[in-house]
């Protein structure tokens, strides 16, 4: 490993703050928040062995027992096609996630070896095989892919330790740490495990094999075509693996972090949905034409959280299964058309005040007073009415909020702090902020209400409500699809309003609330050098 060429990217996880269900119709956004745990992909050679004759791909999930993780693969040229085929499937089954992105990795850069040099049918698939085997010098590519301990549950992992739930206890807990069984017996956290799988697995596999270039540090813009290409490839590889076509915000923000994202065309996938797995015909080209950047209409809007602000994530065990809410919601919706598009026009609405109320405090960070003002909130219970009557407030809005019985008032107001701090507008703002987020979940369980579809079940009213009582808490909500699964906060980022939610969250009696160590980050897609990533290297030799 040492010696031959190693090519490690990292795609993070994902949370949508705002824009669930309406995310998955172009005609409304949601907001998604990329997160400091991250998903790796490293890629290196296979020794040379004299036994083998069959170019290999082998893919071991790192942290996962070995001997049910590691997918291995042949590849090779029969009559005109490229053939893969997995060669322990009898013993450990598939990895669909892990198989179709290597058969689209391997599609695609056998047209884009076609389409950019002489070498056209078999000569750009044996190209293809030569860089796979590093000129015949190995016997192909090791591929290893390790998530931050985030994606999983860790709370067996610390009962072992006999830690508590906590901060600190995950903190102290080895990267990477090996987790006891499968991937399919092992709890996911909600980060969107198989996004950012399938995305590090497509970026770190093209870029090793010279098919893209990646920019070397995070872009500044979102209009990098190698990049694209690898967006529209992991988007494809991620639904036809899902068998089904969402919205891919998880598979955006794994590419571009944290961003407004409003969807492509499902239609833009629709001619490739059908095409055979398993062999490669190497006449004309058919994926890159469908997957060239041009063609795809997705809207990436440049985002992220004020400075000072905290995004923080709990995993929550209800001990109840979330089912899949996206048909039912979506059937309630098809049923109900006129009292859902007021429902999603009006939660858009809110949807979209709470961007611009987080860009316009953004906006506010170079002023004198911010992290004062900041700082100061962070000590304090964030009253949310009395700066605006109700009236005030929803003309802001220009919609009837009212209609919603939006709950004001349940927080405990001071009045002489308000007063004190009414001319502050950076106060106002997070005021202002703290209010959309109760309203945003207001329409929620109207959603719920009306669809039947727990989105905000009243354990995680209970619990929502009880974080946001904390000084600190700005407020918070259930993301992307919602359930019982899952909670976000937005706090004044304090070690002290950190440490309020932690022990609010371990002494929770009615569920079980697991805090990850996630924060936000604005980027997405990251090319890694391997001693810069805590823990990487010793878990890639373990
Ligand atoms: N560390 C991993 N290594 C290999 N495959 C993984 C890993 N984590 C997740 N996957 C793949 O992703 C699938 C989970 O996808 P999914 O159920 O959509 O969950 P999520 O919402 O986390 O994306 C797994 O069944 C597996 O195929
Ligand atoms: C309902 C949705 O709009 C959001 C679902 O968001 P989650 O974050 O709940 O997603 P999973 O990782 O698939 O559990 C569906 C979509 O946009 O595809």
């Amino acid at each position: 490993m040492a010696t031959s060429k190693t090519t490690t990217v990292s795609s993070p996880g994902k949370v949508l703050l705002a824009g669930g269900y309406l995310v998955l119709d172009r005609e409304y956004s949601g907001l998604v928040v990329a997160t400091s745990s991250r998903f790796y992909s490293t890629v290196t050679s296979l020794p040379k062995s004299t036994a083998q004759d069959k170019v290999i791909l082998s893919v071991r999930a790192g942290q996962f027992p070995k001997e049910s993780s590691t997918w291995t693969y042949s590849v090779n040229i029969q009559n005109d096609r490229l053939v893969i085929n997995q060669i322990n499937e009898n013993e450990l089954g598939k990895n669909k996630f892990i198989f179709i992105a290597l058969f689209q990795i391997l599609s695609l850069a056998c047209e884009k070896i076609a389409t950019e040099s002489s070498l056209k049918g078999l000569d750009a698939a044996h190209e293809l095989l030569r860089r796979i085997t590093d000129d015949g010098n190995s016997d192909g590519l090791d591929i290893v892919v390790l998530a931050d301990n985030d994606f999983y549950s860790q709370r067996e992992q610390l009962s072992a330790l006999s830690l508590p739930t906590q901060i600190h206890s995950l903190s102290s807990l080895q990267p990477f740490t090996p987790l006891p069984r499968p991937i399919p017996q092992t709890n996911k956290t909600g980060l969107g495990s198989s996004a950012a799988l399938v995305t590090s697995l497509v970026a770190s596999l093209l870029s090793h094999l010279n098919i893209v270039t990646l920019p070397s540090s995070y872009p500044q813009s979102n209009s990098n075509h190698d990049l694209q290409l690898v967006h529209s490839l992991a988007q494809f590889a991620h639904c036809l693996a899902q068998g089904k076509v969402g919205s891919g915000f998880d598979v955006s923000s794994a590419v571009f972090g944290t961003h407004i994202y409003t969807r492509f065309s499902p239609s833009v996938l629709s001619p490739l949905m059908d095409r055979p797995l398993g062999s490669i015909t190497l006449s004309s080209p058919t994926l890159l034409p469908a997957l060239e950047p041009s063609q795809w209409d997705q809207r990436t809007t440049a985002f992220r959280l004020p400075k000072g602000l905290r995004l923080i994530l709990a995993d929550v065990d209800a001990g109840t299964d979330t089912p899949s809410f996206v048909g039912k919601v979506l059937t309630w919706r098809k049923e109900n058309p006129e009292i859902a598009k007021k429902l999603w026009d009006d939660l858009d609405i809110a949807n979209r005040q709470i961007e611009r109320l987080l860009t316009e405090l953004v906006a506010r960070e170079g002023q004198v007073d911010y992290d004062e003002t900041v700082g100061w909130m962070g000590e304090r219970h964030i009253e949310d009415v009395s700066l605006y009557s109700f009236s005030d407030y929803s003309k802001r809005f220009l919609v009837p909020i009212c209609d919603y019985q939006v709950r004001v008032g349940r927080i405990r107001v001071d009045m002489s702090v308000l007063e004190q701090h009414k001319e502050n507008p950076t106060a106002v703002l997070l005021y202002e902020i703290r209010l959309t987020l109760f309203i945003i979940r207001d329409f929620q369980r109207r959603m719920s209400e009306l669809s039947g579809v727990p989105i905000e079940p009243p354990e995680q009213t209970r619990l929502l409500d009880a974080c946001s009582e904390l000084e600190g808490v700005i407020g918070g909500g259930v993301p992307g699809a919602g359930g019982y699964d899952a909670l976000f906060l937005l706090i004044v980022d304090t070690p002290s309003v950190v440490s309020r939610v932690d022990d609010l969250w371990s002494g929770w009696k009615e569920m079980s609330v697991c805090p990850l160590l996630a924060k936000q980050s604005d980027g997405g897609l990251k090319v890694e050098e391997l001693d810069a990533v805590k823990g990487l290297k010793e878990a890639l030799s373990r």
